[in-house]
């Protein structure tokens, strides 16, 4: 299980509402072009596991004080106080190559596997009441976005481990959330109304996409709280196989931060 690849991410691209059932439950509008924000690599944590024991764990005072040699961040949730905090089970695609300024056409869904290094799976942990607030007043959502922690990730699966459906990668997922073991995201890469390869191509006309970047895919229906004491875990499975099966905990954010409306 290797964690080395998050070291290399400059930056984390997220997609925004890509999956019809996930607008809708938020009473979001359908974007007309896609749209994305950036997520800090300050707010990566990865699931504590056994295998890991040598590495620190996250400080007590839960600031963010860098990966791992070996790239892992093992450590607890932290919601901060006030916050209500939704989970979002997200695909994440890893870049392989250097892309600017892709012209419409110029990826095909079936070179979307070239492009990439491989996959791993996350949560696009939101402040909601914070976005909502952002939203209202057209104010960044960086914040509601950008906690420390609010990007719990997953080792990394190289690209040949997906070999076996490498032409259509588009629909070859499933992602699932549970908290305390009740399922609340159930969904297929199929529902995505861009596809990765459109994603790709038109991030890259905006923001140059770099070998290690990240890109967070939007979430499928199923969004919902997460509180202090429960256990989130997410799942990733390719062609019916679990590939990701990880765990967190979440823990009261310590430090002086409240949420107070801007
Ligand atoms: O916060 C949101 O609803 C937008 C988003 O990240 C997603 O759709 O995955
Ligand atoms: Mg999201």
């Amino acid at each position: 299980m290797s964690y080395n690849y998050l070291k290399a991410a400059k930056k984390i691209v997220c997609i925004g509402r890509n999956y019809a059932a996930h607008i809708k439950e938020l009473n979001s509008a359908t974007p007309k072009q896609p749209f994305f924000f950036l997520k800090p690599s300050s707010s990566i944590v990865t699931p504590f596991d056994i295998r890991h024991k040598e590495s620190k764990i996250l400080p007590e005072d839960s600031s963010f004080h860098g990966l791992n040699e070996d790239g892992s961040n093992p450590g607890p949730i932290y919601i901060p106080k006030g916050v209500l905090v939704h989970h979002e089970v997200e695909l994440a695609i890893v870049m392989d190559k250097y892309v600017s300024n892709a012209q419409p056409g110029d990826i095909k869904a079936n070179d979307v596997f070239n492009y990439i290094k491989g996959i791993s799976l996350a949560f696009d942990l939101t402040g909601r009441n914070v976005q909502f607030e952002a939203k209202k007043k057209g104010l960044p959502w960086s914040i509601a976005k950008g906690f420390d922690t609010f990007l719990p990730i997953s080792h990394f699966i190289p690209k040949d481990q997906l070999i076996q459906d490498k032409e259509n990668l588009q629909d070859a997922f499933r992602l699932v959330c549970k908290v305390n073991g009740s399922v609340r995201q159930d969904g297929d890469s199929s529902l995505m109304l861009n596809p990765l390869h459109k994603i790709i191509q038109v991030i890259s006309t905006m923001v140059s996409l770099e070998p290690g970047d990240i890109i967070l895919t939007g979430t499928p229906e199923g969004v919902g709280e997460v509180k202090i004491g429960d256990v989130i875990s997410g799942e990733l499975f390719y062609n019916g196989k679990q590939v990701v099966d990880m765990k967190f905990e979440c823990k009261e954010r310590p430090g002086p931060y409240e949420y107070r409306e801007t």
